[in-house]
């Protein structure tokens, strides 16, 4: 017996989500008096940043949002990047910032990290952001801005109508930007939520046993489906570049999709999945944060 699997796939949601932001940002526009601003902060040339610099810059514009990259060389030091992080902090017209992951070795990455103020973090990853979502109590609603691919993850699953409460979870990595801020938000829906990750014994007989995978180890292919229960949701968080055969690269998941793709009854492509729900996120939460500063004014 074949099961129908429901490829999830970020193009409809991202139209959906397009059309509401679009609405959102002309408002805003109005309130303020100009655009709602992004800047990314960005030191150095790490090629995964590039793309996701470009399709965010991209998605900010067909919204209707400013969108500024602050370059930084990749010989910047920690007081380098803490300079900028605090101009935009005291920017009044800045509501969004974002400083792009990897920094250049050398940077103190937790001392930039938490150095954004909580109001104008839209990728959710200060202490004091993921502190307020860890602290949100089950039966109120998470009002914080939170790390952008677990909440894409959330929204897609809403939007194709995946069931999360009382299912078990399991998420492969424990990174403080995408394992452990997801395990929040499952549990916050009501899931029963596993975490596994390198040092985890018997990964295979967990694996087996959930309802709903979440990929994000950074292994090209490593869950196949040896792993997974017919039926299981597969979330794919993996962004691998492999050498082809011809001589190219392209873009693989931490999931042999066409091995699983039989079993599921739901699995995010890669690419076309999670990546481009990160960057609607992105700008949702940088038009959540500019409502704020709206509101206040
Ligand atoms: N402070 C910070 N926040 C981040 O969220 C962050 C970061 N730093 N550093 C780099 C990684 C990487 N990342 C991506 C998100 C989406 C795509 C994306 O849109 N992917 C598309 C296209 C991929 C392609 O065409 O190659 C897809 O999966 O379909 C790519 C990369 C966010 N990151």
């Amino acid at each position: 017996m074949s099961i129908m699997t429901k490829i999830l796939a970020a193009k409809p949601v991202t139209a959906a989500l397009v059309t509401e932001m679009q609405t959102q940002a002309a408002s805003l526009t109005n309130q303020l008096g100009r655009k709602p601003k992004l800047v990314v902060v960005a030191a150095g040339d790490d090629p995964a940043s590039a793309i996701y610099i470009r399709n965010k810059q991209r998605r900010a514009n067909t919204v209707g949002i400013d969108a500024v990259t602050e370059h930084l060389p990749v010989t910047a030091r920690t007081a380098d990047v803490l300079a900028v992080v605090r101009r935009l902090n005291a920017d009044p017209t800045v509501d969004g910032m974002i400083v792009q992951l990897p920094l250049p070795s050398g940077v103190d990455t937790e001392a930039i990290r938490n150095a954004v103020d909580p109001e104008k973090d839209v990728d959710g990853f200060t202490d004091v952001n993921l502190g307020r979502l860890w602290s949100t109590p089950k039966d109120r609603p998470i009002t914080t801005l939170r790390p952008c691919t677990p909440r894409g993850i959330m929204k897609l699953l809403a939007f194709y109508n995946v069931s999360v409460a009382g299912k078990r979870a399991v998420i492969l990595g424990r990174s403080n930007i995408v394992g452990k801020p997801m395990a929040a938000l499952l549990l916050h829906a009501n899931a029963t939520v596993t975490i596994a990750h390198s040092r985890t014994t018997n990964v295979q007989a967990i694996l087996g046993d959930a309802d709903i995978i979440v990929a994000a180890t950074g292994s090209a292919g490593l869950v196949t489906d040896a792993d997974v229960k017919p039926g299981a949701v597969i979330i794919d968080v993996g962004m691998n570049r492999v050498a082809t055969s011809d001589g190219q690269t392209k873009l693989v998941g931490d999931v042999d999709f066409d091995s699983v793709q039989h079993l599921a009854s739901a699995i995010t492509p890669v690419p076309g999945g999670v990546g481009p729900m990160t960057v609607n996120m992105l700008i949702y939460q940088t038009l959540e944060a500019a409502q704020r500063r709206a509101d206040r004014q």
